[in-house]
């Protein structure tokens, strides 16, 4: 349905979008994240035909809309929009401001249309309401029936939940992958917040300085991120240094870490590799020991982060109801269900997916292990 081909977009020397190819089937909703400034919005811009390409190609239903030479105005694309500030209009009625776009149906059909949208919104019974006598929720939700009535192609929305709070956020996140998956609509979603993200998106991707670092679905952008960056912005969790050895082992600073795949790795190859909270436990009688530095309440868990002896500090989950203090000793156990490793250029080392490895034994002394790697740049802005 939705498919950019390599696409760049510069303002004067400044390259804002690089080479970003995606697709979209149709019915499939897509959500683009990544840090403040990345070009997220340029990229939908470019999507609705505000603004043009220098390369690339911008394909909706097998047919080209944008290229260096041609733009199809936004009017001819069919496209319906939904910004954090686009307002209703005030002096409208909500059946109003949602029949706003169908100026070619009639009004038996505009009436059918406002009917079913409203119940679909959970709003009916709103039509004769006007927006200051909505809360924010509900007018954002008018504000994506209003988009949705003309039954358009391809649905853009930008940030649409940003001025709400978190817990109505997430539950409309819910809501509006329903509607939309109702309605069968192709949408791509622009969104800071990974958990909306992660509530709508049947794919996802993180932008970079321009640049598309991976477009799968958001179980694969968290459990197989394809570069550091990837991984540093989606969930919580450290990179760790290690170095392969001949064995086909990797020396880390959680102990030997063995996997068959690492036997096609160079001996002496410098990698890191990602260890997320759930791949660390505490254990009492393990041989890993550290000190807790930081807890932090996340409901059914507690979110510890925990400075080994070594100076390295990872972070690990425990249940709430089992509380541990800042300052304790604890033993902790490494227990991935897989590897996630990075070559110097920071890109995934494939084959580490398909099991878990083996980790023998730690055996201090570490002090000769070396730091965490630093990110190339941190894009953090989670709020995971
Ligand atoms: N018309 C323009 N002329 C020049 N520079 C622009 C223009 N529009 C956007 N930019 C620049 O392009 C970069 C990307 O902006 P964009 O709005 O696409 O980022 P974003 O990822 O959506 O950011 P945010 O999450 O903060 O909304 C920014 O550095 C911005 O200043």
């Amino acid at each position: 349905m939705l498919q950019l081909d390599k696409i760049h977009i510069s303002f004067g020397a400044q390259h804002i979008v690089r080479g970003v190819s995606l697709q979209l089937e149709a019915g499939e909703i897509g959500c683009l994240l990544g840090p403040s400034g990345c070009g997220k919005t340029t990229l939908l811009r470019a999507i609705a035909g505000f603004q043009g390409l220098q390369l690339g190609t911008i394909t909706m239903a097998n047919e080209c809309v944008s290229s260096a030479n041609q733009l199809t105005p936004p009017e001819q694309r069919g496209i319906g929009m939904v910004f954090q500030d686009f307002a209703l209009f005030p002096h409208l009625t909500v059946a109003e401001n949602i029949s706003f776009g169908m100026r070619k149906a009639s009004a038996a059909e505009r009436r059918a249309r406002v009917d079913e949208l409203l119940t679909r919104i959970g709003l009916p019974g709103y039509q004769k309401r006007y927006p200051h006598e909505l809360s924010g929720g509900q007018q954002q939700r008018i504000a994506l029936a209003r988009a949705l009535a003309p039954k358009p192609r391809l649905l853009l929305l930008d940030e649409p939940f940003s001025s709400l709070d978190a817990e109505l956020r997430e539950r409309l996140a819910v809501e509006v992958r329903e509607l939309l998956k109702q309605e069968q609509i192709t949408a791509l979603l622009v969104t800071h917040d990974q958990q909306e993200a992660f509530a709508m998106a049947d794919k996802a991707g993180v932008m970079y300085q321009g640049e598309l670092l991976q477009w799968e679905t958001p179980y694969q952008l968290y459990h197989q991120p394809r570069h550091q960056l990837v991984a540093d912005f989606i969930g919580h969790g450290v990179l760790l240094q290690g170095t392969v050895n001949a064995s086909g082992s990797l020396a880390s600073p959680l102990g030997m870490l063995e996997h068959p795949s690492l036997l096609t790795v160079p001996d002496g190859t410098p990698v890191s590799f990602l260890v997320r909270p759930d791949d660390i436990v505490p254990d009492a009688n393990s041989r890993l020991r550290g000190r807790i530095k930081a807890r932090g309440f996340r409901g059914a868990h507690n979110l510890y982060s925990v400075q080994l002896n070594s100076g390295i500090e990872v972070l690990t989950l425990s249940p709430s109801h089992e509380q541990m203090n800042v300052g304790d000793e604890v033993g902790l156990r490494p227990e991935f269900d897989h590897l996630v490793v990075f070559a110097a250029d920071h890109c995934e080392l494939p084959g580490f997916h398909d099991q878990a490895p083996l980790v023998r034994p730690f055996t201090p002394p570490v002090s000769t292990a070396p730091p965490a790697q630093p990110l190339p740049t941190s894009p953090k802005a989670k709020s995971a």
